[in-house]
């Protein structure tokens, strides 16, 4: 599986602000190239904190894409997935809609009336993990349901455990013109931060966009 990261950033590489409400860091381009990513993806996944914090869709915006997409013989929208150890997600999120497949990624701690309630609702559910999801092992699991191409929006905690894991394959960051400061902002790469071995990366293009660059990095695993 082919593992790829997005996500907008201030100048001081915060994701949102401190009250976790989603904040426009991206611009009108830049919400069209994430929404070109989406387009190219078989699945798109978020932690459940951005579950709780912004409610996505994680469906395709333009109408174009989506015709594309069933000419060529796909879903007219990607997967979604969500990490969410112990079934946080409302019943009534957007992800769990059926304008596109959902997969949700639990522990085996996770309580099995909620993942009942899920699956009713069509989710798939995947359990790996003692208490929390292994993505790992989780990964394996989409690979054999046929996703190839997945692509993750964020936030911080889950991008954190990614690089932890060494899942990701491509980094691609928009920095966006802006200051949102504050120690409890979430930033790229949350969880407990590494103190050596940190992951490497090589800068393959830099590229303006609206008032920001796009960063484009391959991670050197
Ligand atoms: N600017 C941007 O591009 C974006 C901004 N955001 C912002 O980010 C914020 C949300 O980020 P954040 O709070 O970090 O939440 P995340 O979306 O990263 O979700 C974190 C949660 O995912 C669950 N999880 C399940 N498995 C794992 C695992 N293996 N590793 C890590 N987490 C796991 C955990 O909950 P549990 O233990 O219950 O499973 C964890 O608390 C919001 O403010 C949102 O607006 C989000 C996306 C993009
Ligand atoms: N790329 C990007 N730029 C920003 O400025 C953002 N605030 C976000 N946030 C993430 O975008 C997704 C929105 O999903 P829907 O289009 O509403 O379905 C979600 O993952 C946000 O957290 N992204």
């Amino acid at each position: 599986m082919d593992v790829r990261v997005n996500a907008a950033i201030s100048a001081d590489g915060k994701l949102s602000s401190r009250r976790r409400e989603q904040i426009a860091i991206s611009g009108e381009r830049d919400f069209d190239r994430v929404d070109g990513l989406r387009a190219e993806s078989d699945a798109v996944m978020v932690g459940v904190g951005t579950i709780l914090a912004d409610n996505p869709s994680l469906t395709i915006d333009e109408s174009e894409r989506q015709e594309q997409r069933r000419q060529n013989g796909q879903p007219e929208n990607p997967a979604r997935v969500v990490a969410d150890s112990h079934v946080r997600t409302p019943p009534d999120a957007a992800v769990l809609d059926d304008s596109a497949e959902t997969y949700l990624l639990v522990s085996d701690a996770a309580p099995s009336d909620f993942v009942a309630q899920m699956e009713e609702q069509g989710a798939t559910v995947i359990a790996t993990g003692e208490n929390r999801a292994d993505l790992a092992s989780a990964f394996q699991e989409l690979d054999s349901h046929g996703v190839e191409q997945l692509f993750v929006e964020g936030g911080g905690e889950v991008i954190y455990s990614l690089f932890e894991d060494e899942l990701v394959d491509r980094l691609s960051v928009f920095v966006g013109s802006l200051v949102i400061g504050g120690r409890d902002a979430p930033t790229l790469a949350d969880g407990d931060g590494f103190i050596e071995d940190f992951p490497q990366l090589e800068l393959d293009t830099v590229t303006q966009v609206d008032d920001g660059v796009v960063l484009e990095y391959d991670v050197l695993n």
